[in-house]
């Protein structure tokens, strides 16, 4: 890691602990304004200590809304759990981007113009949003402390529309990924990247309903018996170059971290794949034609949302495949900018069906891509042959 940062450093306040790889008591500091960290080194420590904060936060909102309103919703009403928890997790994130880094643009997947003509459901996010803060007031307050007013969340909202492009620093956010996760009572991730000229430099994602351990076992079920007090969820960050970590959500300062890293897989046969549950964000046919190609017999494991790639990179799986079930669908850069640099840092590939690295230039979409396919860099090539051979490409 980068050792040329100058002191004070205001930002990396975590639980005492040795294990963090960019944790130093020399960080301590007072103002968030003393050190403008990211134009004194290229090593975004600054960005990933304030992403993993505001995922942090963002996720006791979540969390709220889960155990509250949405886990196992079935009734007409279904939107509206996930409307909540979209709002008001976009409108605290974006809100710790704006304090932190003003001049930096957001790709987020909500807007608020809809939430405008709603009285009522704003003035109900409003209630839950101005209550939601991190139980450390100094952690608290570096991301902006509590917003000031209803407006002031709707304008945060509205930050989220940066068109995206090739230039300058534009953060991907997705509040709730994996919203059908989120009601059905199984994974969701809050998710948060920073592309800078189009690269992803960092990442962080909080999935609240993962195990904390890392070699845990993952099954589909993994998340559904989750109750509000079980203290599950995770907390992954990346950065480019710096490597990827885990560490417990909490509800406060952040908790030391660990190194994560994906597992060997010295004979394919034996990987365990993750795809989405829903048939129609990618093909589980040829996701399973492609591992039967490969000798793959473990079954399927199936998780909504970025928990695929937190999975993968932490080694409780393997290969992610995602081939398109829709030509013409554009994947959204918010839903695979944290983890595409999540899994390449703890050392994996991320490409598309053609073999090629996803492109974050191209604005809100990944226009240049078709599907996804992550997985250990050893085995990439073989899983893009085979994915050839059975997509015909
Ligand atoms: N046809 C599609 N192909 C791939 N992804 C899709 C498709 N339709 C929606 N999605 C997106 O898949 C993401 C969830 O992925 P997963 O199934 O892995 O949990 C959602 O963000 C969703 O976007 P949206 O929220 O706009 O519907
Ligand atoms: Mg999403």
């Amino acid at each position: 890691m980068t050792t040329t940062v100058p002191s004070p450093r205001p930002y990396l306040r975590v639980l005492p602990a040795p294990v963090s790889p960019y944790y130093s008591p020399s960080f301590a500091s007072t103002s968030p304004q003393s050190a403008p960290l990211h134009t004194a080194t290229m090593s975004y420590q600054q960005e990933r200590f304030i992403a993993e904060l505001a995922v942090q936060r963002a996720s006791i909102l979540t969390q709220k809304v889960f155990f509250e309103k949405a886990k196992g919703t079935v009734s007409k009403d279904d939107k509206s759990p996930v409307t909540i928890g979209d709002f008001g997790a976009q409108a605290l994130i974006i809100q710790a981007i704006r304090k932190n880094f003003p001049n930096d643009e957001v790709v987020g997947e909500e807007e608020a113009s809809s939430l405008r003509q709603d009285k009522d459901l704003s003035a109900e996010i409003w209630r839950l949003v101005k209550d939601i803060k991190l139980d450390d007031a100094e952690s608290d307050s570096l991301l902006g402390g509590p917003l000031a007013s209803e407006e002031s969340m709707l304008d945060a909202i509205d930050q989220g529309n940066s068109p995206g492009g090739p230039k300058g620093r534009i953060w991907a956010l997705d509040p709730v990924d994996g919203t059908k996760g989120f009601l059905r009572g199984g994974q969701y991730a809050v998710c948060l990247g920073l592309i800078v000229d189009g690269d992803v430099k960092v990442g962080a994602i909080g999935t609240p309903n993962l195990p904390i351990d890392d070699t845990a076992p993952i099954d589909s079920n993994t998340g559904a018996q989750q109750s509000a007090t079980s203290g599950n969820g995770v907390l992954f960050s990346a950065v480019l170059g710096e490597g990827a970590t885990s560490r417990p959500l909490t509800s406060g300062v952040l908790a030391p971290s660990k190194p994560i890293s994906m597992r060997p897989v010295p004979d394919i046969t034996q990987a365990v794949f993750c795809e989405g549950v829903e048939a129609a964000h990618s093909s589980q046919g040829d996701n399973a034609a492609v591992a039967q190609r490969l000798g793959i017999t473990n079954a399927s494991v199936r998780l909504d949302s970025q928990a695929k790639y937190c999975s993968i990179a932490r080694g409780a799986g393997d290969i992610y495949l995602r081939l398109p079930v829709k030509k013409d669908y554009q994947e959204k850069i918010w839903d695979h900018a944290a983890g595409d640099i999540l899994v390449r840092e703890a050392g994996g590939q991320v490409t598309d069906i053609y073999g090629a690295r996803l492109d974050f230039s191209k604005g809100r979409t990944l226009a240049a891509n078709k599907g996804v396919v992550a997985a250990p860099k050893a085995i990439q090539d073989e899983v893009i042959g085979a994915v050839k051979a059975v997509l015909k490409l």
